[in-house]
């Protein structure tokens, strides 16, 4: 016989259940829809940002700045493309027209070669004169490294640092002052996970990178107060044509399609993360796989044995060039 409490019991479980799962349904379901609604929210938000802003992208001729000049321009953005070979800024400024079925703004071309100081205010000027103002400029443009310390000449060293930071440097200073008048504007930059983490056989290029990030850090800082956003994205390995492009100690080209390379992110991947990452006005973002990102923690954790792995690495990479 099962008495009076525990029918009572049974029941009031049964009672309990069809409440939760009458309300968690609704519940859970809202909750996707509230999700589902910031989303769109954001991606609305995201689009108009984009929308007919004034775009600068270096290094537009190659790898990750053509697939960004192709994302910024599906998304709207009226874009200037720089880079240090006219026709190549021209045949994708073909490409790019030639894929639009909207037809909005035709993307311009300004030419000119960040390793020559003397040629980017006047390159500033012109995209200013062309434009009237900025609202993203995308310094992607960049050139790798391979050698030792020791066989490295230091016109190397220049090239590499003259390329990926001083020229950012400058193009950046010369823009910016309109920005501030504006009380608007967008500076990203592309590092590199090699920004956070030095690895052996690229002193030049992830010192480079390293300021890089120091500078743009600062510079997020100093003017915000302008309502300026800056924004660093740091990339693991990508498919492009980084490696083959790579100085050597002696200023020769690497010429080599690295396997790291090949096996990396698509440029399309990560250029739409570069759209989202502005979108979204995030202050830094790290585009790469788990191993690179733990690294970089490992770096600030635990120091030595960073520096333990990097030295056989070094060691490894030394015995597989002799052998
Ligand atoms: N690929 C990768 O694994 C990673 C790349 N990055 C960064 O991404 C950025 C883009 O490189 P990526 O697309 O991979 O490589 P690519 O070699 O494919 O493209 C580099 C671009 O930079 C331009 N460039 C190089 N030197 C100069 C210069 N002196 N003046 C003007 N433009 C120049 C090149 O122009 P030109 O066609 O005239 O040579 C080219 O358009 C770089 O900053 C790189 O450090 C970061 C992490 C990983
Ligand atoms: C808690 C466990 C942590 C284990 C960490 C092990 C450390 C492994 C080392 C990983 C090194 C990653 C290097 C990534 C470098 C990179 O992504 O660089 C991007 C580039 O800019 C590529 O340029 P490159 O010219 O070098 O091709």
């Amino acid at each position: 016989m099962v008495s009076l409490a525990t029918r009572r019991i049974v029941l009031k479980g049964k009672l309990m259940d069809y409440i939760t799962s009458i309300a968690i349904i609704p519940l859970l379901v809202g909750c996707m829809g509230i999700f589902g609604l910031f989303r769109f929210l954001q991606w609305i938000r995201m689009k108009a940002y984009i929308q007919d802003s004034v775009v600068v992208i270096t290094g537009a001729t190659s790898g990750l700045g053509k697939e960004c000049a192709k994302v910024f321009y599906t998304a709207g953005a009226k874009l200037i493309l720089c880079g240090r070979n006219n026709e190549r800024l021209e045949e994708l400024i073909r490409e790019l027209i030639a894929t639009n079925i909207k037809k909005t703004h035709r993307p311009h071309a300004v030419v000119f070669d960040l390793a020559e100081s003397k040629t980017i205010v006047p390159a500033a000027n012109e995209i200013l004169k062309y434009s009237g103002h900025v609202d993203i400029l995308i310094n992607n443009a960049g050139v790798s490294y391979r050698g030792t310390i020791m066989d490295t000449a230091l016109e190397v060293d220049k090239k590499v640092m003259e390329t990926n930071y001083f020229g950012p440097v400058a193009l950046t200073k010369a823009i910016l002052p309109s920005m501030i008048e504006k009380k608007q504007g967008h500076i990203v930059v592309i590092s590199s996970i090699q920004g956070k983490i030095s690895v052996p056989f690229r002193s030049a290029y992830a010192a480079s990178k390293h300021a890089t990030q120091a500078f743009f850090d600062c510079l997020r800082a100093e003017v915000e107060q302008h309502d300026i956003e800056v924004t660093v994205i740091s990339p693991g390995y990508i498919q492009t044509n980084l490696s083959l492009n790579a100085l050597t100690a002696d200023g020769s080209t690497y010429g080599v399609m690295d396997k790291n390379t090949a096996n990396g992110r698509s440029p399309t991947e990560v250029a739409y993360a570069v759209l989202t990452a502005v979108g979204k006005k995030k202050k830094e973002v790290m585009v790469a796989d788990l191993l690179p990102c733990l690294a970089v923690s490992l770096r600030t954790l635990f120091p030595r044995l960073f520096f333990y792995i990097m030295a056989m690495r070094a060691r490894k990479e030394r015995k597989g060039k002799t052998s």
